[in-house]
């Protein structure tokens, strides 16, 4: 390549890639896993997570091998954003915001998968008998958050309900610490969950943290009215809550995967989002 075109290139890349070139100086030791057309970063990615380094000079290396093989854009373009909060704390009423308002991809927990499985609902037989029905709920909700975390997305920004990790570090976790899961059940999960994380890459650019008093979430519970959630009462979001604070705000829990943007959520629906607003260029940007 001549002076000009490098120039040039660099210029083009920059104008057209901003959002690329953004997550791949953030992300490059672990973003550049991808088969198939990606197989040259592919090679130069496995090579820098060998060489342990984190330098900016071997990610601008990184970034210019995107350059030079544009059609791998897609490999860096995609940013994924996790909704995380306690149950009834706003997380649908704000992924439906998003998705109005923007070309941002929502997806929504998959709740109907865990109210209907081939006519059973796992979702209500755990909280009719948590002890029984514990397990079997949870290791499809890992599966169903683990298919949507890997399902291939087309837009550059992605906003989905939970993530695989809230589902063992708050969901199994209050099982097991209430003593409503039996140990051989939670080493089992854990087991999945600790293959998962070893074998399958799990990746989460952001976490929006809606954070409400339990007291709200038990007010907007009742009012949803859903039917398997009549049996819950204030002290089970408590400790939900609880979980949620150690693991995303005190950080003493578990590992957190991702920067957290917190959004306080007790509010009514207006000022919501008008708080969507606000944080709508953070979101957008993956960053907190
Ligand atoms: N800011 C808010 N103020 C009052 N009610 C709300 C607010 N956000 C959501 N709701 C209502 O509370 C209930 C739970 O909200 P939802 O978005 O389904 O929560 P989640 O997805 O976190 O379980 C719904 O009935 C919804 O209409
Ligand atoms: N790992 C999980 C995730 C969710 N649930 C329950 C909690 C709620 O009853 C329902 C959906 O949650 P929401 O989106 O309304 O906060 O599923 C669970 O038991 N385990």
């Amino acid at each position: 390549m001549s002076l000009p075109s490098i120039v040039g290139f660099w210029t083009n890349l920059l104008q057209i890639s901003a959002p690329a070139v953004r997550v791949a100086l953030r992300r490059a030791p672990v973003r550049v896993e991808s088969a198939g057309p990606c197989g040259q970063t592919r090679l130069l990615g496995s090579w820098m997570q060998k060489q342990q380094s984190t330098s900016r000079q071997f990610r601008l290396i990184l970034v210019y091998t995107v350059g030079v093989f544009p059609n791998q854009e897609a490999c860096f373009m995609h940013l994924g954003i996790c909704i995380e909060g306690n149950i009834a704390s706003g997380k649908t009423t704000c992924l439906e915001y998003f998705g109005k308002t923007s070309n941002i991809e929502v997806i929504a927990e998959p709740v109907h998968k865990w109210r209907n499985l081939k006519g059973h609902n796992p979702l209500a037989l755990m909280y009719q008998d948590p002890a029984r029905w514990g397990l079997t709920l949870q290791t499809y909700v890992q599966l169903t958050m683990l298919d949507q975390h890997v399902t291939t997305m087309t837009s550059p920004v992605t906003l989905m309900e939970r993530s695989i990790y809230s589902a063992k570090y708050i969901f199994v976790e209050n099982l097991y610490r209430s003593g409503k899961m039996p140990e051989v059940d939670y080493a089992v999960l854990s087991e999945w969950f600790d293959w998962i994380m070893r074998n399958i890459h799990v990746p989460v650019d952001l976490i929006v943290y809606l954070q409400t008093s339990p007291q709200t979430c038990y007010e907007r519970l009742i009012e949803r009215c859903r039917e398997e959630e009549q049996v819950i009462p204030l002290e089970y979001l408590e400790m939900i809550h609880q979980l949620y604070e150690d693991w995303l705000i005190h950080q003493t829990s578990f590992k957190v995967p991702a920067p957290v943007l917190v959004i306080p959520a007790d509010h009514d629906v207006q000022k919501m989002f008008c708080q969507y607003e606000e944080h709508r260029g953070k979101i957008l940007m993956g960053s907190k």
